[in-house]
């Protein structure tokens, strides 16, 4: 699904609406009913007092014009308008002359002295700022967030929380609304997966409220969210006359004295994601563990005892996965930036061998094209440098993506793949995930689907979905604590078989007989 920026949101709305034919109060209109619709079907006309917060623009008017059809239907509704500028919108003026038509008077707000009581009971509707804000809000406003914050109410957000920008990091954490809910239209919010924000947005829907099809198909976006309906279409088959050579050789290079675990991580991922053959690469040490432990996988082994010293071997691989528990001794440095000088193999870099890279930067000219990096948070800061905000390292990350034409796999909730000028935001996986030995087996899944003839940035990004498809799936057995790295791995099988499953259908009514 694409994410749009706000200027491409009110892009989306001018078009919409002339290629429709309707007036723009009809487009909020459509965003009324699908919010009062979500509402009434899970409050069934409960007596729960509603509260709604409206700004002056449109995303106030979306509010104001919920508040008419709770109205309507008998809800206990209290409008609040948070007067914060003179500049109202013409639609939302136009709600609040309907909700007047309707005998409803809302409540002004124009400083602090005039903040409603709000009790945990209540639920509170935050329409106060939409994809419009472009500045900090007042400080009065600020408390008025701070008020719902520190209220328990249940909190629905239209559109987004307010006081988050679209496209850019906020600087007073204290001035944005903390939503339970938020009902986003048509498109998510990239701040809703970036760390910093994304605590405002713990969960979101989104609305479809019938932005023009051919506009969505033809705008080119920053950034992609990736689900299912987007990584199907990349996944190959397995054909009836294929033979394990179809499937490619992949070298697992890693491992030193008491890291060997990690070796046996990744490469039993690659070979489960589908590799058709796999090797490790070991200090002698690993030998015997890895012969035993994983005896489908074929093992080479380095001359010294406990690290790598040479990376040299007389096999041909299809593709290297690199730097799992690999240490960053001054001798395995050596290897592998003599290794690199000659490499034309496919890589996948991880752990070590990117702490190596961002203590030798002259490695990193000999990358070959499109090679995949996988760091964690602390990883990537020894690659980038510091960034001051979430946005920052997504322009870096673009950048260093550029210069050394490689795919960044930024580890997260939200891992997001950069590649040139995109970004693709993973939506499977959750906290049990972040347990050792995880990052050990994406290397191993991205490793094993290049080996089968994906290319670099589809076996990124489907690789960082299966992974998390994995762990949903490890999950409903095992809860968050749990759950392993190795569960992970043999959860694999059952991601693959998850992208073919249709999705359950409503229980089918038997017909009662007739007598
Ligand atoms: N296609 C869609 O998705 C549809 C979207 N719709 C809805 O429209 C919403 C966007 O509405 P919007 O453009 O009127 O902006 P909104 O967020 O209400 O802000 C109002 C104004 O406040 C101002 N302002 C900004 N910062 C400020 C500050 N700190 N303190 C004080 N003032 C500040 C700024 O005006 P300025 O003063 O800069 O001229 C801004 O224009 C969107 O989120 C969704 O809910 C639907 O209705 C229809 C379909
Ligand atoms: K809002």
């Amino acid at each position: 699904m694409k994410i749009f920026s706000a200027k491409q949101i009110y892009q989306a709305d001018k078009y919409t609406i002339e290629k429709q034919q309707i007036k723009s109060d009809e487009l909020m209109e459509r965003v009324a009913i699908q919010i009062f619709n979500w509402l009434h079907l899970r409050l069934q006309g409960a007596p729960v007092k509603i509260q709604l917060f409206c700004g002056i623009g449109n995303n106030g008017g979306d509010g104001v014009a919920v508040a008419r059809h709770l109205q309507e239907h008998g809800y206990a509704i209290e409008v609040h308008i948070v007067n914060y500028s003179e500049k109202r919108s013409d639609d939302f003026l136009l709600n609040l002359n309907r909700l007047k038509e309707r005998k409803i008077w809302p409540n002004f707000i124009n400083n602090d002295s005039e903040f409603p009581e709000i009790s945990k009971e209540d639920i509170v509707i935050d329409a106060i700022f939409g994809i419009g804000l472009n500045r900090n809000p007042d400080a009065w406003v600020v408390k008025l967030m701070q008020k719902i914050n520190t209220s328990e109410a249940f909190v629905l957000a239209v559109d987004l929380p307010s006081g988050l920008f679209t496209d850019k990091p906020v600087k007073n954490k204290d001035a944005v609304v903390k939503a339970n809910h938020i009902l986003s239209f048509q498109t998510p919010k990239l701040v809703f997966f970036l760390p910093e924000t994304g605590v405002y947005a713990n969960q979101w829907e989104i609305i479809d409220i019938g932005i023009d099809a051919e506009f969505i198909a033809n705008t080119e976006v920053d950034y992609e969210l990736i689900s299912k309906l987007e990584v199907l279409p990349t996944y190959i088959p397995r054909e009836k006359f294929a033979h394990k050579g179809t499937y490619g050789h992949a070298l697992i290079i890693g491992g030193s004295y008491g890291k060997i675990g990690a070796v046996q991580l990744a490469s039993k991922s690659c070979l489960r994601a589908g590799s058709g053959l796999v090797t490790a690469y070991l200090p002698k040490c690993g030998y015997v563990p890895m012969q035993t432990a994983v005896p489908e996988i074929m093992v080479l082994t380095d001359e010294h005892e406990e690290f790598i010293t040479k990376i040299k071997f007389e096999i041909t691989p299809d593709v290297i996965g690199l730097g799992i528990g690999l240490g960053t001794a001054n001798e395995t440095q050596k290897a592998l930036g003599n290794f690199l000088k000659k490499n034309k193999t496919p890589l996948v870099l991880d752990a070590d061998a990117i702490n190596i890279l961002a203590l030798n930067e002259a490695f990193l000219k000999n990358l070959p094209a499109q090679t995949v990096l996988t760091p964690h948070p602390k990883e990537l800061e020894r690659l980038l440098g510091k960034w001051k905000d979430d946005f920052d390292k997504l322009k870096k990350a673009k950048a260093f993506s550029k210069k050394y034409d490689c795919v960044l796999v930024i580890k997260g909730a939200h891992t997001i793949t950069v590649y040139d000028n995109k970004g693709y935001i993973n939506t499977t996986g959750n906290p049990g995930m972040a347990t050792a030995g995880s990052g050990d087996v994406l290397t191993g899944i991205i490793t094993g689907l290049i080996a089968q003839g994906y290319g670099a940035l589809k076996a990124a990004i489907f690789g960082v979905y299966l992974h998390g498809t994995s762990g949903d799936i490890a999950v409903e057995k095992l809860g968050y604590q749990a759950l392993t790295a190795s569960a992970l791995i043999d959860s694999l099988g059952n991601a693959y078989i998850d992208l073919f499953k249709q999705p359950e259908q409503p229980p089918q009514v038997e017909e009662q007989e007739q007598q």
